[in-house]
């Protein structure tokens, strides 16, 4: 008996010692046809059919839709069922959405049949498992709850320097949550309604971009002074269409490889923006670059900021952009909104805003008489007064921006009312009136010096007379 225990332990032994030796060895050559037999002989006796639900899809970076409509499912389902919650507090705390938590499983009953519900971290990174029977009508109701429930997004892709790697390359978000509508913005009324109706009809035109072999999207280049609407704009198309918006930072996107990541992860249904695309990137003069040997130290402080990026190792160039608005890769996902703002227009490269590319040229301009009785109606609820003569006469006469007539109309306490507010704006509009004329007697004034500087030096140096 002893001998027999003895030569047990030993076999043991030499089998405990080849394992320890060879693990790797063991583990690729057997694990998987002994996964492959346990799971055979599993479905002889387990009747269930397990499905997985990976929530980042294998061939792209984007998040799997069908998880997250299943995950929007489940929070709307789950809640009484689960014992374990995750809560989401959402729309600024106005409420709380609950949904199951890792590692919580569920049963749920579906049109008879019943439904096992778990999720797990477990396999790899950022992945989570749901298993299921009869999934198709339950992403359906997922859709439905999405579009009650949905929470709309501002991405940015503005990173602090601590993101290195792929994270460099990822989105960022908050919940978007801005009020202006085309109600609350103010415009030519005539020119509201074009635009309306062009994004409405872009929104529903699936069928009709498919018809004309065009990717589903759409370009809009909104020009203007500063603070004449054109972020309101934005945020009221994105709040008309329901779309998420990407509000792309070209400053901060190292290069032309980096600009393709970031556009592969933007989701449809969406808007992409780059604000201020003269001042983002050394784009405007690049075709003009050889000709434009600046002598001078330049104090342009676009110019600058330009330089800066530069050096910051910004290399995203004109080509790139390009590409992305409208190059192959840029059919990945559909119905979007490309979006460039600018307050100077004259200085982007011709390429950049060709129609096409950017097909609808949107100028935000001063604010006329039109826009004033819109801003009048939201911001002091008066259709009409006798000031309104007064102040229609004055912004004939001068310019002044939407942002500025907001700031007059804002009531400042108590004991402002609609009158002394249409007062304060027809003071501002005599003022800059008569800063304007001012600057103009004081250009003619300067223009006049020049030219008589010029005469002067012209006398005695006239190769410079051209400079
Ligand atoms: N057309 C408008 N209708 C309603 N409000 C406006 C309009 N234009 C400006 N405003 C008001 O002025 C503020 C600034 O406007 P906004 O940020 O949209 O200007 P902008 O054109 O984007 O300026 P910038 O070129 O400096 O980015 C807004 O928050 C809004 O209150
Ligand atoms: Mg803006």
């Amino acid at each position: 008996m002893m001998g027999y225990m003895g030569q047990l332990g030993q076999l043991m032994g030499v089998g405990m010692f080849i394992w320890a030796i060879f693990p790797r060895w063991f583990h690729d050559q057997f694990s998987g046809h002994v996964e492959k037999y346990v799971h055979k002989l599993i479905g002889y006796f387990y009747p269930y059919i397990q499905i997985s639900f990976h929530e980042y899809n294998s061939d792209s970076f984007a998040r799997s839709k069908a998880y997250a409509a299943i995950e929007r499912y489940l929070s709307a389902n789950s809640s009484s069922l689960a014992k374990r919650l995750k809560a989401n507090v959402v729309k600024d705390c106005e409420s709380v959405v609950l949904s199951m938590d890792d590692y919580e499983e569920v049963t749920d009953e579906y049109n008879g049949v019943k439904i096992w519900w778990t999720s797990s971290k477990t396999i790899p990174q950022q992945q989570s498992l749901f298993s299921y029977r009869d999934n198709s009508e339950k992403r359906d109701e997922g859709k439905a709850i999405a579009v009650r429930t949905r929470q709309r997004k501002l991405y940015t892709n503005n990173k602090s320097d601590e993101w290195h790697g792929y994270m460099r390359t990822t989105w960022s978000h908050i919940i978007f949550d801005h009020p202006s509508t085309f109600d609350t913005l103010a415009m030519d009324p005539k020119k509201k309604e074009e635009i309306l109706n062009d994004l409405l009809t872009f929104s529903k035109s699936k069928d009709y971009y498919k018809k004309v072999g065009k990717s589903w999207k759409r370009g809009y280049l909104l020009y203007g002074p500063p603070g004449t609407g054109k972020s309101s704009m934005i945020a009221a198309m994105a709040n008309l269409l329901e779309y998420d918006i990407y509000d792309l930072e070209l400053a901060s996107v190292k290069d032309n490889t980096d600009l393709r990541k970031l556009l592969i992860e933007t989701s449809s249904k969406s808007i992409i923006v780059i604000e201020d695309i003269d001042c983002s990137l050394d784009l405007t003069g690049q075709r003009k670059e050889k000709q434009e040997h600046v002598k001078r130290e330049d104090t342009n402080p676009i110019r600058q900021m330009e330089k800066m990026n530069k050096k910051k190792g910004s290399e995203v160039t004109l080509s790139g952009l390009l590409n992305f608005i409208d190059g192959l890769w840029s059919a990945c996902g559909s119905e979007r909104l490309v979006v460039f703002t600018t307050n100077h227009i004259e200085k982007l490269d011709p390429a950049l805003i060709r129609r096409g590319r950017m097909d609808k040229h949107i100028e935000m301009s001063y604010c006329c008489f039109e826009t004033f009785k819109v801003l009048a109606r939201n911001y002091l609820d008066v259709k009409s007064h006798e000031l309104f003569a007064t102040i229609g006469r004055l912004l004939g006469e001068t310019n002044m921006t939407p942002a500025d007539v907001v700031e007059c109309l804002t009531l400042k306490s108590d004991e402002e009312d609609v009158e002394i507010c249409l007062k304060k704006l027809i003071k501002s509009l005599e003022d800059a009136k008569e800063e304007a004329r001012l600057k103009v007697v004081e250009g003619e004034d300067n223009g006049d010096q020049k030219l008589q500087e010029c005469d002067e030096s012209s006398e005695s140096e006239s190769s410079d007379s051209e400079d």
